[in-house]
């Protein structure tokens, strides 16, 4: 999977010299900067200054949020990600920059994407950069929480391959979800580990062959 580049949604240069001021300076009262670890990290659809990946400590990625929207449907919801309180956890992401005019479209555009239709609160965290992890950042973080009607929860990994690969919602299949997600893992490098996700793929690689041939398998993506 390609990472968009931020090149593709960097404004051009502006002539105002608060726009070339460190992030974590107060300079910019608008500049955020928001982090992805499901959908987010390969379809953003919001325009933004600058993105890095890395990850946030303290949290991990579970397949345990209900979809009835994007990936599911209301008689059969698909499976997306949220984000588990662990101390031990380490959940790898995107993290994009927003400044300025893109602030409010992007809270905006997020709000609807992911509280109204995908009961995602809001949370702050802090990310580590892939790059500079001794200069992390505050970011904000979209993350469904037990109390949401949507919260499915824990259940086998196998289980949630078998939900996947049944779901369909209006954004694509979630089997696509599933490993578009995996691609961006394997992009992270070999020390960005996620056992629950692998377990997952894994599942659905050996169930594949029994829902459907190669061929039609890879038409649901
Ligand atoms: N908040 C997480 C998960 C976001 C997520 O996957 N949300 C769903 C809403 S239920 C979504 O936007 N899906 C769009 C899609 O599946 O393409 C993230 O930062 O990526």
């Amino acid at each position: 999977m390609k990472q968009e580049s931020a090149a593709q949604n960097t404004p051009p240069p502006s002539q105002h010299p608060q726009d070339d001021c460190d992030p974590q300076d107060d300079c910019d009262p608008q500049a955020l900067w928001i982090f992805g670890y499901g959908s987010l990290v390969w379809r953003p659809d919001f325009a933004y200054s600058d993105s890095r990946v890395g990850f946030v400590r303290g949290y991990s990625r579970r397949f345990w949020q209900g979809d009835t929207f994007h990936r599911g449907s209301d008689k059969m919801p698909g499976r997306v990600v949220t984000l588990l309180e662990d101390r031990e956890g380490c959940t790898w992401g995107v993290a994009y920059q927003v400044q300025g005019e893109q602030v409010n479209e992007a809270l905006k555009y997020l709000n609807v994407r992911e509280a109204v239709l995908g009961s995602y609160d809001t949370k702050e965290v802090t990310f580590y950069p892939q790059d500079t992890p001794d200069q992390p950042l505050k970011a904000l973080a979209y993350v469904a929480t037990p109390q949401n009607p949507g919260y499915l929860g824990p259940v086998p990994e196998e289980a949630i391959a078998t939900q996947i690969l049944a779901c369909r919602g209006f954004s694509g299949h979630n089997l696509e979800y599933l490993l578009r997600l995996a691609d961006f893992m394997q992009l992270c490098g070999p020390q960005a580990q996620d056992e629950h996700l692998a377990a997952i793929v894994d599942a659905v690689g050996t169930m594949l062959p029994c829902f459907c041939p190669t061929e039609q398998a890879l038409a649901l993506v």
